[in-house]
């Protein structure tokens, strides 16, 4: 008997503006694992964990595909490990098709971990919900805005929850403990997931509204991104993030999309201001957009961490898409576009089997 089953997991947008760490949104763009499980092999396979992973989509030829060094088989593993189930079983094949750009603020990191995740639980069946399955994505991720928006659809707002000391040195510890590498002992069992680590709310959202996404044709990684951010804000600044994030909550799901409500509360002091250096043109384009400017458009920030630009709009998609790419495009960076809706759903696993 070969158990056969599927993952689809969105895209996300991160931050949206004002809501830096806080907000995100999933996306229509999906992650897909193919997963089958011939239940009577015994073949010993090439990989130290027994999967025979193959790839397609972006990051091919790049992306590895020795179970301990990709970071969707890795992620699993670490479940399984934290778990006790050592290995995948004898005859487990894994198709990853990925069409979510890599280092794009699109992400792609969150949505392998998801991925991960949900492959480990349905392998080891272990029976975790979502909520669950989000306490061992946050000990990978650390911050809760693109991979509750992956894992749960919609628009969200989520936090971590406080830690205790010991937890914190689990939760903030070096991933080198959670994660196996090919130097990770076999008998080496990786610190369990804290419970209810995450804390989130879905936020109505106009369907009306739809997501164009301009994405340069160069990657910044996140943790080069979040290196540029300071350590510490000033009052003035944190006010004028927490203003906007309550406003933009609501405005987003009202019947009604008020166009300068939204692009004023889409404004962000927190991390788009510092992410400039990493993305040319970025002040420039994030300010001559404007519902003014492009009939339709309601808002624009910096995806996630960059260096995608997100805009929100009801209509003129191509027009408003066309200029922002000229823009970049004087700055010599080339873009491809995308129109995307928010995926409400989330993450989900469809079960088959074949004898
Ligand atoms: N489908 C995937 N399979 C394996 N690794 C992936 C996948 N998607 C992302 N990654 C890893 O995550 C990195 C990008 O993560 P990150 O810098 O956080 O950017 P993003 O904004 O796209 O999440 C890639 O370089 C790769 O190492
Ligand atoms: N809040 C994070 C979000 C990172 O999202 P990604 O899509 O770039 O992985 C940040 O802004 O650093």
């Amino acid at each position: 008997m070969t158990r056969e089953f599927t993952i689809k997991v969105p895209a996300s947008s991160a931050n949206i503006g004002p809501g830096f760490d806080v907000l995100g949104i999933g996306l229509n763009l999906y992650l897909t694992l193919s997963v089958s499980v011939n239940e009577a092999s015994t073949a010993s396979t090439k990989d130290p964990y027994n999967a025979e992973l193959s790839y397609s989509g972006d990051g091919s030829g790049s992306v590895p595909l020795q179970s301990d060094l990709n970071l969707i088989t890795k992620t699993a593993l670490y479940v399984l490990h934290a778990n006790h189930v050592r290995a995948f079983p004898p005859g487990t094949r894994i198709h990853v098709n990925n069409p979510i750009p890599l280092g794009r603020g699109l992400g792609s990191s969150g949505s392998a971990i998801v991925a991960g995740v949900l492959l480990a639980n349905e392998i080891g069946s272990f029976g975790f919900d979502k909520n669950r399955c989000l306490d061992y994505c946050l000990m990978i991720e650390r911050h809760p805005d693109n991979i509750t928006a992956t894992m749960m659809g919609g628009f969200v707002g989520s936090f971590l929850r406080n830690l205790s000391p010991e937890e914190e040195t689990v939760v903030h510890g070096d991933l080198g403990r959670i994660l196996p590498s090919p130097n990770t002992s076999a008998d080496y069992v990786p610190p369990n997931a804290p419970l209810d680590l995450g804390t989130h709310v879905k936020y109505p959202w106009n369907p009306v509204i739809k997501c164009i996404a301009v994405i340069p044709q160069f990657e910044v990684k996140t943790e080069d991104s979040r290196s540029v951010l300071p350590s510490s804000y000033s009052k003035k600044d944190v006010i004028f993030n927490l203003q906007r994030l309550a406003v933009l909550t609501s405005a987003v799901g009202d019947l009604k999309p008020a166009p300068e409500v939204i692009y004023n509360s889409m404004q962000d002091s927190l991390h788009q201001p510092y992410r400039k250096v990493l993305i040319p043109g970025l002040t420039e384009i994030l300010s001559s957009f404007t519902p003014q400017t492009h009939d339709g458009l309601l808002g624009i920030c910096l995806s996630g961490a960059g260096p995608t630009i997100l805009c929100l709009a009801t209509k003129n998609f191509d027009a408003i898409a066309t200029d922002i790419i000229a823009q970049f495009k004087s700055h010599n960076v080339a873009c491809e576009w995308k129109l995307l809706e928010v995926a409400s759903e989330g993450a989900v696993v469809e079960q088959g089997s074949k004898l």
